[in-house]
């Protein structure tokens, strides 16, 4: 099939409609293409009404095309835009923002503001699948689209020191005294500081385990960045998501103190923190910088990274946290408070309260804040909402619902977090007219 790509949609593939036979007139989707683009296509797969073409020549190329940098580019399913040009992919980002938010009926935009870092070797956590290819123990990510383990030789998107650990691990592996338990290995994921000077790596099995401590020993003399480690069972098949892995053997520290917009964190070894190394002090400096006032609610807080930049300029601030751990040992003291519940759980108690704080932060998690808060924070008509969002299709939802509660939205900020993916962060301030 020959088609003409119109433009880039979220999750990475180009679209286009054939002009003619069968499947005239309707949506196709194929990866790796660019706006402008004709292409040869293999027949395409009915998908629920919509068709999926793999890429097969490219007849005309856009001049944005580039050679990818990653030789596992296209097998592998973590990247999708390295075909293009770093300018190009962020006038992707741009469009897919613009438009989704206008399909969900938000009108009268302010131009969106672009923030770019850069785009490689950016990643400070990588999490990597671990299995035996013809008798070698080896590294790799899913192939894409599968659940099949795809073997890599390089990462180009992550810090240089997380592929350096993931050699070093292997290289211990081969070694003919190493722990047995090593080959039963099932993943592994490594979180460096953003200058590369100190990593922890946590391991995942369903095996028994002897000598953990002896082999990170070991393991430090090929990586002395290495200041902790541990070893979890990984959840067994059809178990809860939301369960924690259970640790069986620690070593080391237990965490890792970031360094980020002029502030120390202590991120505990599996704990979220931002992972573009490059673009986390500029994601704060959107969010807190000119902010003050007696009082701001940070929701969704992570380990506090905004909570502490607003602290500078607010009287209190609370943050709002359903894994409260390492917040609740790090956000205390004067104007401080950690609340360790849910966004909904918290809201529903201060509305009743009728607590009014001038700034709402808030930075969920893919799914978005949904209904419920954003029907709380139509009741609290807070002066200013700051949120921070990773999927523009559930923002632009709660951005709709916001703005039928009487907000307004004042400024949009691209922040591209995760280059050469279709990945997007997105900022959003919000005000009352
Ligand atoms: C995208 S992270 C943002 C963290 C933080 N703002 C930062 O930048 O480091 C989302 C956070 O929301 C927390 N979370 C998830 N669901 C929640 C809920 N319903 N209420 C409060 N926090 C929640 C997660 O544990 C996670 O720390």
């Amino acid at each position: 099939m020959k088609l003409r790509i119109e433009k880039v949609v979220y999750g990475g593939a180009g679209l286009a409609h054939p002009v003619e036979g069968e499947a005239a007139g309707r949506a196709a989707f194929v990866p790796y293409t660019l706006p402008g683009e004709l292409v040869e296509t293999s027949a395409a797969e009915n998908k629920g009404g919509v068709l999926h073409a793999e890429l097969v020549q490219i007849v005309e190329a856009s001049s944005d095309r580039v050679k990818p940098k990653c030789a596992h580019f296209g097998e592998c399913g973590g990247c999708h835009y390295q075909h293009a040009n770093y300018k190009a992919q962020l006038e992707i980002k741009t469009e897919i923002l613009q438009e989704t938010l206008k399909r969900a009926g938000l009108a009268e935009l302010p131009a969106i503001e672009v923030h770019a870092g850069e785009p490689w070797g950016y990643r400070n956590r990588i999490r990597l699948r671990v299995a035996k290819v013809d008798d070698v123990l080896r590294v790799g990510y899913l192939r894409r689209g599968s659940n099949d383990f795809l073997p890599i030789a390089m990462c180009p998107i992550a810090a240089p020191i997380l592929w350096r650990a993931a050699e070093a691990l292997l290289k211990l592996a081969e070694t003919s005294n190493a722990a047995r338990w090593m080959e039963k290995i099932a993943e592994v994921e490594f979180f460096t500081t953003q200058d590369e000077s100190a990593l922890q790596m946590s391991l995942f099995t369903q095996h028994r385990v002897t000598g953990f401590d002896a082999f990170c020993e070991r393991l430090r003399e090929l990586l002395p960045e290495l200041v902790g480690a541990g070893i979890s069972m990984l959840r067994a098949e059809g178990s809860r998501r939301t369960e924690r892995p259970r640790a069986i053997a620690a070593w080391g520290a237990e965490g890792l103190s970031y360094a980020a917009a002029g502030e120390k964190y202590w991120v505990s070894r599996g704990g979220f923190f931002q992972v573009n190394r490059f673009l986390v002090d500029e994601l704060v400096r959107i969010v807190a910088a000119g902010r003050r006032g007696t009082l701001a609610w940070d929701l969704y807080a992570g380990v506090g990274l905004f909570s502490r930049a607003l602290k500078t300029s607010f009287d209190e601030v609370v943050a709002v946290e359903a894994a409260a751990d390492d917040l609740a040992k790090t956000f205390k003291g004067d104007g401080r408070r950690a609340v360790a519940a849910t966004t909904a759980e918290f809201l529903r108690g201060a509305v009743v309260q009728r607590e009014r704080p001038e700034l709402v932060v808030m930075d969920p998690p893919r799914a978005g804040v949904g209904a419920e808060v954003c029907a709380l924070l139509g009741r609290v008509a807070t002066k200013e909402i700051v949120y921070v969002s990773c999927d523009p299709v559930t923002l632009a939802r709660d951005l709709k619902a916001l703005v039928d509660f009487g907000y307004r939205i004042n400024e949009l900020h691209m922040v591209d977090m995760f280059p050469q993916t279709f990945h997007q962060e997105t900022v959003v301030v919000l005000g009352r007219p």
